[in-house]
């Protein structure tokens, strides 16, 4: 069930980086790529990027040796996310999403599709709430809950149902590590290294405080890719975190 893709063997990093590719031209973003080390970070490809490029661009990116996390945030009736959790597995990715709030039948489908995987399976992990929400987002869905508490519901579902972990706010990594234990994967974007530029992010947390607080895998969009020197960047925030990858 693995395609050339996948069979590829696949990038042992040991930093809990993952830089954000967000990039609406391919050029300008496998330039990018180019500059940085396969041993420093993984790739995210979200939805615009996967949109314009489509698979060869994470083909092209698992080619030169990275670890590709495909955010797609896929939410549809159980059957349709399934499928598509099976299209990203044959694809080779290292992880693949799907949203929380897509229900207990939905994730448990898709956990299913990937039993045939077996240990090439990509771990499988659901957003939460998205940080750009506030309490009265949720009350317009007819949610009372605060953003923090009903993150905490979905989360618990997340895990009845089998999968790996969530896309949650680094502020909720403690919370979320004594909830639901060690093991369940927390992936947190609006982490900030110490003196770059903050942007539309709010409640950001430096790679340092990410670690601390148990975050396993830190997306890290602008700073990286942004930066003059981007390999040098990553390997100041793998030293950051005590790693020498
Ligand atoms: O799912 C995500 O990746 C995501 C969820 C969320 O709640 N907030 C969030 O910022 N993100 C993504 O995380 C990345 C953060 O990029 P930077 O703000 O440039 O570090 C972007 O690709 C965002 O789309």
């Amino acid at each position: 069930m693995t395609s050339t893709a996948s069979s590829i063997s696949r990038a042992l990093t040991s930093s809990p980086v993952v830089v954000a590719l967000d990039y609406d031209n391919r050029d300008k973003a496998l330039a990018f790529v180019d500059r940085i080390d396969p041993r420093d970070c993984r790739l995210k490809v979200g939805k615009e990027m996967f949109t314009l490029f489509g698979p060869q661009l994470v083909r092209d990116l698992q080619q030169r040796g990275f670890d590709v996390f495909l955010d797609l945030k896929f939410h549809d009736i159980p059957n349709t996310a399934a499928h598509a959790v099976k299209a990203a597995a044959d694809l080779g990715v290292w992880m693949v999403n799907v949203h929380a709030s897509g229900g207990a039948r939905m994730m448990t489908a898709a956990k299913e599709a990937l039993v045939p995987f077996g240990n090439d399976a990509p771990l499988l992990i659901a957003v939460t709430v998205l940080t750009s929400m506030e309490a009265s987002d949720l009350q317009g869905l007819g949610i009372n809950a605060s953003p923090a508490d009903y993150a905490e519901r979905l989360a618990g579902l997340t895990q009845q149902c089998g999968l790996d972990g969530v896309v949650c706010s680094a502020q909720e990594a403690v919370r979320f590590k004594a909830a639901f234990g060690q093991q369940f994967r927390l992936v947190t974007p609006g982490i900030r290294p110490q003196g770059s530029e903050v942007g539309d992010q709010r409640r950001i947390m430096t790679p340092e405080q990410a670690l601390a607080a148990g975050v396993d895998y830190m997306v890290i969009g602008r700073p990286v890719t942004q930066s003059a020197d981007p390999a040098q960047t990553l390997r100041d925030i793998n030293a950051s975190l005590g790693l020498e990858v």
